[in-house]
C-alpha cells in the first residue's frame, strides 16, 4: 500500500530555474526508500515541497488516499502530525534557547488534542521525556542541558526524538548524517534502522552518499537536475540497465 504519491510535482524558484521537474514516485507504507544525487539536485527542495513547507508550481501529492497539494493550513494540520524531517543540521533544527526537554515536548504540545500514541505514553512531562531520551540512546540528564552542551551528534539524536516524539507514518531523513563524524554517523544510521522496525515508520531518506542509501533502503531514487533518471529496487544497484548517471554514483562510492 502507497503512504506517500507523488504525481509530476514540479517547482520552479525563478521563472526559467526549475528546481524539481516533474518528478512521480510513490512510497510503501514501512518502506524506506533512498533518494541519492549530487549537490544542488533538488533533493531538499522536493522534500520541502512534499512536507508542504514549500508551495508547489504543480502536480499531486497524496498521503494515503488524500491529495495534500492544495489544504489548508487548517486542514493540513493532520497531515502535519503524521510527517516529520530530520535535518541536515541539528544545530540549526534546535532553538538555541531552549533547554533539550523544551524541544522535545514540543511537538506533543502541538498535537496532543490528536495523537493517539502507542508505543510512549504520557504521564508527565519529565516521564515522556524520558522515555524519548532513552529510545535513541541518550542519558535522562541531558534533558535538562541546552543544545550547545551536546555533541553533534548528540544534538541531531535529539532531533530524531523529537521527529519520532508523536509516533509519526513517515519521517523524511535529509542528509541526517550529513554533518556527523564516521562513528557518529554509524550509530545514528543503525538507531534509524532500529527505530523504523520498533515504530513502523516508513522513511523517506535523502543523501548523496550511495553508500549509506543503499545500506538502509530497499528502492533507491536517482535524481539529477531536478528529474528522476533511474528507480531501482537496491539489490539491483549493479544491474546493467543501470542509467549512465547511477553508474557515475556508483564509480565513485
Ligand atoms: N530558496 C531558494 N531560492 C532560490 N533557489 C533555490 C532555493 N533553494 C534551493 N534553490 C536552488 O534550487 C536547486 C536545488 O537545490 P536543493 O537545495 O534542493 O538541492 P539539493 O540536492 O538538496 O542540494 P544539497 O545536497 O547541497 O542540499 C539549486 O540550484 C538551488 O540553488
Amino acid at each position: 500500500m502507497s503512504l506517500l504519491t507523488i504525481k509530476e510535482l514540479t517547482k520552479f524558484y525563478q521563472a526559467d530555474k526549475v528546481a524539481v521537474d516533474h518528478v512521480s514516485f510513490d512510497l510503501k507504507k514501512g518502506e524506506c526508500l533512498g533518494l541519492v544525487g549530487e549537490s544542488g539536485c533538488g533533493k531538499s527542495t522536493l522534500a520541502r515541497c512534499l512536507l508542504r513547507i514549500e508551495p508547489i508550481d504543480s502536480g499531486s501529492i497524496y498521503f494515503g488516499n488524500q491529495a495534500i497539494e492544495h489544504l489548508n493550513e487548517r486542514n493540513l494540520h493532520l497531515f502535519r502530525k503524521k510527517m516529520q524531517i530530520v535535518f541536515q543540521n541539528p544545530s540549526a533544527a534546535l532553538n538555541p534557547k531552549l533547554k533539550v526537554k523544551e524541544s522535545l515536548i514540543d511537538p506533543y504540545n502541538q498535537y496532543k488534542k490528536e495523537l493517539d500514541l502507542s508505543y510512549f505514553s504520557y504521564t508527565s512531562k519529565d516521564a515522556f521525556v524520558k522515555q524519548l531520551l532513552e529510545a535513541v540512546g541518550l542519558p535522562s540528564h541531558l534533558a535538562d542541558q541546552y543544545p550547545h552542551e551536546l555533541s553533534g551528534g548528540q544534538r541531531q539524536l535529539v532531533t530524531i526524538a523529537r521527529a519520532i516524539s508523536i509516533e509519526p507514518e513517515l519521517i523524511v531523513l535529509d542528509e541526517p548524517t550529513a554533518s556527523l563524524d564516521v562513528i557518529s554517523q554509524k550509530a545514528v544510521l543503525t538507531l534509524l534502522t532500529e527505530l523504523r522496525k520498533t515504530l513502523n515508520l516508513s522513511y523517506l531518506f535523502i543523501s548523496h552518499d550511495l553508500a549509506a542509501v543503499s545500506q538502509m533502503c530497499q528502492r533507491i531514487l536517482v535524481m539529477k537536475e531536478g528529474r528522476l533518471v533511474d528507480e531501482f529496487e537496491t539489490n539491483h544497484l549493479f544491474d546493467n540497465e543501470r542509467h549512465q548517471y547511477t553508474k557515475e554514483l556508483i564509480s565513485i562510492f
